[in-house]
């Protein structure tokens, strides 16, 4: 449950890996003021500047404050409806429909994040980036994104004073992360600018209902006694929202729909609860699919893990010794799958679990499903996703039937939100508003996988991704990845004896 991790002498490593539910509320909430993310995260996710993410004490608060305020405000409310249906009926099912016309082999989770990318860019700037698309364009902002996590990930594994070392050089990974900044900037700061320009030349009609994000932090700041962000502070706060929308909902979604595929009975399920809505916007009703993807964030959570660094000695619920500067692990991905919390049936896809009797979605405390954060750093976009990904399931289930390339690996991936290694390749078996001659005839062979121009990009691009250069990292990655599994492991057999003669099965979570 509770582990010690050295690293070698020169990596000055020294972590304390917990999964204990008791120590997370502990340092979430109990004591939080003890256990800010710490100047080393900071520094390590230094492109998000001083973003919500990257930040603690009154500049978090700020930050908090502005972005609990706007992603509540109902101008912003109205936008997220208008703009995310917008973007299925004319991004989504247009794709989908293309798709499931020429027989097409796609990767589910690169749609995904194409869908995320495009939805929070609108919500947040007011542009679509138009990434989904029949063509799959090239997309430099979210390859810069991609870059800045590769890097910020490979720098966890790595002395501080190496990668400080060679990004000061400017060589190796840290060149490509400077690459990455500047595209970064480059393209938020010519969004803010635009934004401005907008608002000089009055081209936002003063009578729209809803409005971005951007717009409300331009406009509504003095409303709650906050003067004019620059456009270093807006840059900041747009790059976290970002990262905030696009990784977390696409991976959930993901795994959501791998998951499914695995488990007929549930895909079963929520089509009947589906065929029950009266349109798709009756997404309010849908208790089975948000049992589902609470089950889905509870299996593979798309933020693992959680970090957080000691100011002052403390000692822990479990009796545990905290140092002052020592960094404090959860790992999500463990706490999900530990019989001691979710009963010995934890590594099954189960939906029931979620909801009570009386048909509601039962609450589980924040520091034993912890997807989404705990305490007063909770996820602010939670209802904001649950939205998102409803409208993307309710519209898939309904419309289509997606299949998995038969002998594709899913497999999770190294990095900072658990995506799919090789992503999810899937084809379109069954669309019900085709006419019959239309429906897909399944071809022989398995040329038809290279046969379309999008497979074939995705495998290069796959293929891509193994190049020489970025196996070094992998490796190094991987074999943290392996002395953490290792810990990992260690720990959650000691909390399984542990709890093992307190608890049995599901009943035991109420005492959590
Ligand atoms: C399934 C989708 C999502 C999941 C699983 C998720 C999960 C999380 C987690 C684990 C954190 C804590 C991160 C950390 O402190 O290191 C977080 C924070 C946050 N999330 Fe989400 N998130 C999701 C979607 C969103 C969306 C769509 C938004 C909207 C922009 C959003 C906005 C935020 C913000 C602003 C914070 C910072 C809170 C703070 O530090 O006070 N999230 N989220």
């Amino acid at each position: 449950m509770n582990f010690l991790f050295k690293g070698p002498w020169l990596a000055n490593m020294k972590m304390f890996i917990t999964l204990d539910p008791s120590n997370v509320h502990y340092i979430m909430s109990k004591n939080f003021t003890n256990y800010p993310k710490g100047t080393k995260f900071n520094e390590m996710f230094d492109v998000f500047g001083d973003g919500i993410f990257n930040v603690d004490s009154d500049l978090w608060k700020l930050h908090r404050k502005m972005a609990h305020t706007f992603i509540g405000h109902p101008k912003f409310h109205q936008f997220l409806q208008d703009k995310i249906w917008e973007k299925v009926e004319k991004g989504l099912i247009p794709l989908l429909d293309h798709v499931s016309k020429q027989g097409l082999v796609i990767d589910l989770q690169d749609l995904f994040y194409r869908f995320s990318l495009d939805t929070i860019c609108t919500l947040v700037t007011g542009c679509d980036l138009g990434s989904l698309s029949i063509d799959w364009p090239h997309v430099p902002f979210a390859n810069a994104l991609d870059d800045a996590e590769e890097v910020i990930l490979y720098r966890h594994f790595v002395p501080m004073s190496v990668w400080k070392f060679c990004r000061w050089l400017g060589v190796g990974n840290e060149k490509k992360y400077k690459k990455a900044w500047e595209i970064l900037d480059d393209f938020v700061y010519k969004c803010i600018a635009k934004k401005r320009e907008e608002k000089k030349q009055e081209l936002m009609k003063p009578q729209v209902v809803g409005v971005d994000l951007l717009t409300l932090y331009m406009d509504e700041s003095q409303s709650i006694n906050v003067t004019s962000a620059s456009d270093k502070f807006l840059r900041d706060t747009i790059l976290s929202f970002f990262i905030a929308g696009r990784d977390t909902t696409s991976t959930a979604l993901s795994w959501f729909f791998y998951l499914l595929s695995k488990n007929s009975r549930v895909e079963s399920k929520i089509r009947d609860e589906l065929s029950t809505m009266e349109t798709v916007h009756d997404y309010h009703n849908l208790i089975y699919v948000h049992g589902a993807l609470c089950e889905a964030l509870r299996l593979y959570p798309p933020v693992a893990f959680e970090q957080k660094a000691s100011i002052e000695s403390d000692v822990l619920p479990s009796g545990h010794q905290v140092d002052p500067n020592m960094q404090i692990i959860f790992n999500m991905y463990a706490m999900g799958r530990m019989k001691a919390i979710w009963g010995e049936d934890c590594y099954e896809f189960k939906p029931e679990g979620w909801i009570s009797e009386r048909r509601n979605i039962r609450h589980e405390p924040s520091y034993k499903f912890l997807a989404f954060n705990a305490g007063p750093r909770t996820c602010l976009g939670k209802n904001m996703s649950f939205f998102q990904m409803k409208a993307v399931v309710a519209t898939i289930l309904r419309n289509y039937t997606f299949q998995a390339v038969e002998g594709h690996q899913v497999v999770p991936d190294i990095s900072l939100i658990l995506r799919m290694k090789h992503g999810f390749m899937v084809k379109e078996v069954q669309n019900k508003y085709l006419p019959p001659n239309l429906e897909i005839q399944e071809k022989d062979g398995a040329d038809e996988f290279e046969s379309h121009d999008s497979s074939k990009r995705i495998r290069t691009a796959a293929k891509k991704s193994f190049k020489e250069g970025e196996a070094t990292l992998e490796k190094t990655a991987e074999s943290a990845a392996t002395v953490m599994d290792h810990a990992m492991h260690k720990a959650k057999d000691k909390v399984e004896n542990k709890f093992s003669h307190h608890r049995h099965g599901r009943e035991a979570d109420d005492e959590l």
